[in-house]
């Protein structure tokens, strides 16, 4: 039977990089499509051939560098071009940072905004990632642990990386060692989440593997070995089970420790949570009495807020909120922490239920919040501070607030991710007519 073509597949054509995609792709087009070709930057030249269809484009493989421009540098990391978790060290850090900005203007234009809101970027270094979510599959005697490949299931076998916190990055080999007893009779492939806590690593694994008791003892030994605090079990997004706890891998929000559920979110690294928190805070007016802090987690900005304000704090993951509640139980707050379980997509807080509040916080995944903008559209709060990872949800967010009469004060860039397309935002919207004179080059401050 004779395969269909692929659409493009194959066909050799010679390019020039019109710009850098969010993805960190170069791009240029071809009969109307964008061309995704990756490790480009604008203004090179180049002979590539077209290898398949990609969401709204097409992707292409290099096959001759005609003409590099002067911003490429030496990728730093021995996994670059493969691992699709940094798309970006050929920039130089002048020129990442510069498209790194241009990202959210550019997000903030297509909806009609100027772009003169953003202000510079707040750059976190690598070598800071305290939460990773690693790959890894059983393939014969062999296992491959760390991230998947650019636009593949294919795990790459992470050697050496550079993003991670020291403890992360020296955790693979033994736990490499650890994988060949719990996947390799399955030939099983598993998700690991890999928390770093004072206490020691907070591990959850995530497999469709029969967890033995052979495998039970690996674990036990792995984790008195390797100082770990906690090392959980689940199924793909089942409950997970405890199998080794040596110690609590506590969290702190301020000066509130917080006992995580396995496998928690957190900010992806120490750096990330205290410049976020205080960017949070350096928006929060100063007369503020309460702020409703929605998509709250475990409490990341629910327990700083919590020394200027009561905070009532929302989330829709029953053991994110369960330990939020328990920390705010055991601890003394100088103002009250209530705090409610609830889905704001289909249930967003109304406008009616908002009245009388002052501040909302909102820090929503990277679907936004759409559902919840339009009820704060309808609202009589003063201040939105919107933390977002995504820029394009966040602008059509923004639009909802601005057109019902918010001004969108200011947004800083914060990068947590280096080296990657994504980054997170911090944002203030005050209401038409309002003035908090404090807000005056809050971001840059941090720089
Ligand atoms: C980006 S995280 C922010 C968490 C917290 N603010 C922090 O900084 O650690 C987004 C949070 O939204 C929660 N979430 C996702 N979908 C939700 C929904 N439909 N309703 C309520 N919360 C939701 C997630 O469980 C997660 O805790």
């Amino acid at each position: 039977m004779r395969r269909k073509a692929r659409r493009g597949g194959g066909k050799q054509i010679e390019i020039e990089i019109k710009t850098l995609g969010a993805r960190g792709d170069g791009v240029s087009d071809h009969d109307g499509k964008p061309v995704f070709v990756p490790m480009t930057l604008p203004g090179d030249r180049l002979l590539v051939k077209l290898v398949g269809e990609r969401a709204g484009g097409l992707k292409a493989e290099i096959l001759e560098l005609q003409e590099q421009v002067a911003d490429h540098v030496d990728p730093p990391c021995q996994h670059f071009g493969p691992c699709g978790g940094c798309t970006v060290q050929h920039a130089s850090p002048e020129y990442y940072q510069r498209w790194k900005k241009d990202i959210v203007i550019q997000a903030l234009r297509r909806k009609g905004f100027s772009g003169g809101e953003v202000a510079d970027l707040i750059q976190i270094d690598a070598g800071t990632r305290r939460r990773a979510v690693f790959a890894a599959e059983a393939r014969g005697k062999k296992i491959d642990l760390g991230f998947h490949e650019r636009e593949s299931h294919k795990v790459i076998d992470v050697k050496d990386c550079l993003i991670l916190t020291s403890s992360l990055g020296q955790i693979l080999p033994p736990m490499r060692e650890l994988l060949k007893v719990l996947l390799g009779p399955d030939q099983a492939k598993a998700d690991i989440t890999v928390i770093d806590s004072k206490a020691g690593l907070d591990i959850l694994i995530a497999t469709d593997a029969s967890l033995t008791l052979v495998g039970r003892e690996a674990i036990t030994a792995f984790s008195d070995a390797n100082n770990i605090a906690r090392f959980a079990w689940s199924r793909p997004k089942g409950i997970a089970e405890p199998v080794a706890i040596r110690d609590q891998p506590i969290q702190m929000f301020g000066d509130v420790p917080v006992l995580p559920p396995e496998g928690a979110f957190l900010q992806p690294s120490q750096e990330g949570q205290d410049i976020l928190t205080k960017l949070v805070l350096d928006y929060l007016p100063d007369d503020v009495e309460t702020v409703a802090d929605l998509f709250s987690g475990c409490g990341t900005f629910t327990f700083p807020l919590s020394k200027r304000a009561h905070v009532h704090a929302i989330e829709g993951d029953e053991r994110a909120i369960a330990a939020l509640t328990s920390a705010s139980r055991r601890n003394d707050t100088a103002h009250k922490v209530t705090t409610d379980c609830r889905d704001l997509v289909k249930d967003p807080v109304t406008a009616d239920e908002l009245l009388g509040g002052d501040c909302v916080v909102l820090d929503p995944p990277r679907t936004g919040a759409k559902e919840q903008c339009y009820e704060l559209a309808q609202s009589d709060i003063n201040t939105i501070i919107y933390v977002s990872c995504n820029p394009t949800t966040f602008a059509r967010d923004a639009k909802i607030l601005v057109e019902s009469g918010y001004v969108l004060k200011e947004v800083t860039p914060v990068d947590q991710f280096v080296w990657s397309g994504h980054l997170e935002i911090v944002a203030c919207f005050e209401a038409e007519g309002y003035e908090d004179d404090d807000l005056e080059g809050v971001g840059e401050e941090l720089e």
